[in-house]
């Protein structure tokens, strides 16, 4: 606006290199050049404005999604954008539309459940967006509990054909992201009946509507399920409800890579597990965990850069009041957050490592590290969407009252983010199957059988269930050592206190729901160790560019410390800490914020957002925020007239009746 760069002051004292720190958030070098180049092919684009979003009616916002996804479509057509590069660009667009549920979960879901052949048919197809499809799983009456769904895929051997069919109100499908008004097909999940025997939940592909004028088909009632909260978020998605009657699809539409039904009618399953019909949900958990880092980092990046603008008390001698950020309460809010943005980004890495090495196992016939894999993505999806979603509404707090405004970003971000906490899982559902195989996990210890990957800390039990921390000064807190044993020893002795106490129950499925609130909180436990832990080993590896290193060794040790006094119950009451020692970490936090305090604009600069990204006034990377804000009040719709509609019909007559009865 005025050329200036508000922040320059903040910039310049910066103490490492930023560059260099942007490419190790990107993770490689090609990863940022990829990134930096389509976010600002974005961002240039006035086919991708975004501002307008909170003012839009439902028809006009969808319409405007269409146009957008069309208009995306067009543009990655015609630059011969890679797979890696229109995946950017539909991160970049940043609206929730259906192509969200058709790359993320419909293409997925063929890739990982349908035969070779099957791969080959459908594929193709849905590469070109000559189909559209959706991701058809939950129902009125059953989300949660995949095994309790009551749509019915009955096998007729007389046409060699499945007979789908919603036999109860509650059967109907409810949620699907892009059911509502575009998906042309679905992955459709139903219970699969050959010769009246019932054998669970199947992945079917099942054409919805018509290639020719998008009619539904006959015997397909489907529509949207209605505005969702918040103002344009997330309801530029048209999720759905979805009911069918008696609608028949060739047998050869049932997705068969997990089990099989011959042209006879007959059931037969692979040498695979069953688990392998939720592989899907497992695949989209690991995304959403690199997905949560980006989305606090966006609402770190717009706090951080105001809470540098803002200026609250202070003054003196007439001089400048202070900057908001240098109060430690601030600080305290604050940098546990951007200690978070970067925690995550770092397990979300590791994460999709663990997911892609699984599921070369699979090719191969190795399932033994499915139920790691399994629990991992489960546990750190609940744990980082939980942290993220309520950062993000501190940060809105962390900006006080202009954090309110849709102009901030931070509303409708969360609105967006929220329920993350949700789908692909509700966090609680997912944090008692990591209960589970915790559970199971402390059952065989003495077994013989020796505990692995990120269990693999409960081998050394005996110790970890009798050590002392011995930190004696705040200092000592820096040893990764000392912070991965309190870690490990915390976790360790919540789980195996659950199942000692798992044990006075005769009967074990009673004990567990009667425990379920201290196994949602030893499997909390577990998966914060999980991050810190791949934090400090993300320390081990060379990490270029000055001051790069002390920069990321000071947020690992923030977060860590930051987790060890937001949960200093747990580690006070299983005796891993003492009083003193827990007391002497929160001194160390202290002086941890005073090292980052110099470094945090340039911390939060290294991730490379756009201002159209941003999508805020407050985060704007120039700083020039009252300018800006003052301007797009007057852009406000509202501001349109002086005078507004509605004052000669409610405004008028109420003033004239109030002057009529003063004269009285
Ligand atoms: C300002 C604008 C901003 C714009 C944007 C800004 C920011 C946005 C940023 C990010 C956005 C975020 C992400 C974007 C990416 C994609 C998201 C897009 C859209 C959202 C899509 C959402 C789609 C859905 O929700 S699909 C539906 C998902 N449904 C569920 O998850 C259901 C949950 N339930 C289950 O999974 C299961 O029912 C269960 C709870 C696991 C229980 O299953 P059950 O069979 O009953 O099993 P049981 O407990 O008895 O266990 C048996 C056995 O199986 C093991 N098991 C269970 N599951 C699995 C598995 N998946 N894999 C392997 N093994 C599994 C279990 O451990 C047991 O083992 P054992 O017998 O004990 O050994
Ligand atoms: C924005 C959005 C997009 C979605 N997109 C899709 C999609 O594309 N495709 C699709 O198929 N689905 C989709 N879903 C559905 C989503 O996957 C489910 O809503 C989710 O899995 C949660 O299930 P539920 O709604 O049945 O919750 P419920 O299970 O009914 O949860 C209600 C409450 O009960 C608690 N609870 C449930 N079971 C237990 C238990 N065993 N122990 C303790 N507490 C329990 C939960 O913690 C929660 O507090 C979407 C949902 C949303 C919000």
């Amino acid at each position: 606006m005025d050329g200036i760069d508000h922040l320059a002051d903040e910039r310049n004292k910066a103490q490492f290199d930023v560059d260099a720190m942007k490419i190790v958030w990107a993770g490689s070098r090609h990863a940022f050049e990829v990134s930096d180049r389509i976010s600002k092919l974005v961002a240039a684009d006035p086919g991708f404005r975004k501002d307008n979003r909170p003012m839009l009616g439902r028809n006009e916002l969808f319409k405007n999604t269409l146009r957008k996804a069309a208009y995306a479509w067009k543009r990655i057509i015609e630059l011969h954008l890679s797979e890696e590069e229109a995946a950017k660009l539909r991160f970049y667009v940043d609206e929730p539309a259906y192509t969200d549920l058709h790359w993320g979960m419909f293409v997925p879901a063929i890739k990982g459940q349908g035969t070779e052949e099957q791969q080959q048919k459908w594929l193709p197809l849905a590469y070109k967006m000559q189909i559209i499809g959706c991701y058809g799983q939950t129902e009125l009456g059953h989300g949660s509990n995949v095994q309790g769904l009551e749509t019915t895929a009955t096998f007729d051997p007389q046409t060699d054909e499945f007979v789908i069919h919603s036999p109860t109100l509650t059967s109907s499908k409810w949620w699907p992201g892009g059911l509502g008004k575009v998906s042309t097909h679905g992955v459709i999940y139903a219970r699969l009946i050959t010769d009246g025997r019932d054998h669970g939940v199947h992945g079917f592909i099942v054409q919805l509507r018509s290639l020719e004028d998008h009619s539904p088909l006959p015997g397909i009632t489907v529509g949207d399920i209605g505005m969702k909260f918040g103002n344009g978020a997330y309801n530029t998605m048209d999720n759905g409800v979805l009911r069918f009657d008696h609608v028949r699809i060739p047998r050869d539409q049932m997705l068969m890579r997990v089990s099989q039904v011959t042209r006879e009618g007959k059931y037969m399953q692979s040498d695979v597990p069953r688990q392998l019909v939720y592989g899907t949900m497992v695949y989209v958990r690991q995304t959403i965990v690199a997905d949560a880092s980006c989305a606090l980092s966006r609402a770190v990046c717009i706090a951080t850069r105001y809470s540098a603008v803002r200026r609250q008390f202070g003054s003196q001698d007439g001089g400048p009041e202070s900057q908001v950020i240098d109060y430690k309460t601030q600080q305290n809010r604050l940098f546990p957050l951007l200690a978070s943005a970067y925690a995550f980004r770092f397990v979300g890495e590791w994460l999709k490592w663990l997911y892609t090495d699984v599921t070369q196992r699979l090719q191969t016939n190795d399932f033994s590290t499915l139920p790691e894999a399994h629990a991992c993505t489960a546990g750190l999806k609940s744990v980082t969407t939980t942290a993220t979603a309520d950062g993000i509404e501190e940060c809105r707090k962390l900006c006080g009252g202009h954090g309110y405004l849709c102009t901030s970003g931070l509303p409708e971000l969360f609105a967006v983010y929220v329920p993350a906490c949700t789908y692909e899982g509700d966090n609680i559902v997912l944090l008692l199957q990591v209960a589970r195989f915790l559970m199971k996990t402390v059952s065989q210890l003495g077994s013989g059988k020796k505990p692995v990957g990120t269990t693999s800390y409960m081998g050394q039990i005996e110790h970890l269930m009798q050590c002392r921390s011995n930190v004696q000064r705040a200092e000592d807190w820096l040893k990764p050592s000392a912070i991965l044993e309190a870690f490990e020893s915390r976790a360790a002795r919540m789980s195996v206190a659950c199942a000692q106490n798992l044990t006075k129950f005769t009967n074990p499925e009673e004990g567990f729901a009667e425990l379920s609130a201290d196994l949602v909180e030893a499997a909390v436990a577990h998966c914060q160790l999980i991050i810190v832990s791949k934090f400090i080993e993300k320390l081990l590896q060379d990490i270029p560019g000055k001051g790069v290193r002390e920069q990321l060794e000071a947020l690992c040790n923030i977060y860590a410390l930051f987790l060890l006094h937001k949960h200093q119950g747990d580690f006070l009451s299983t005796g891993c800490i003492t009083a003193k020692q827990a007391s002497l970490a929160n001194d160390q936090l202290r002086s941890l914020y005073s090292q980052v305090r110099p470094n945090a604009i340039a911390l939060v600069d290294a991730f490379n957002y756009t201002d159209h990204f941003l999508g805020s006034i407050l985060g704007c990377y120039d700083g020039n925020v009252y300018p800006k804000l003052y301007e797009a009040a007057w852009k406000d719709p509202l501001n349109d007239s002086v005078v507004p509609e509605g004052y000669h019909e409610y405004i008028r007559p109420l003033l004239k009746q109030n002057l009529r009865t003063a004269r009285l």
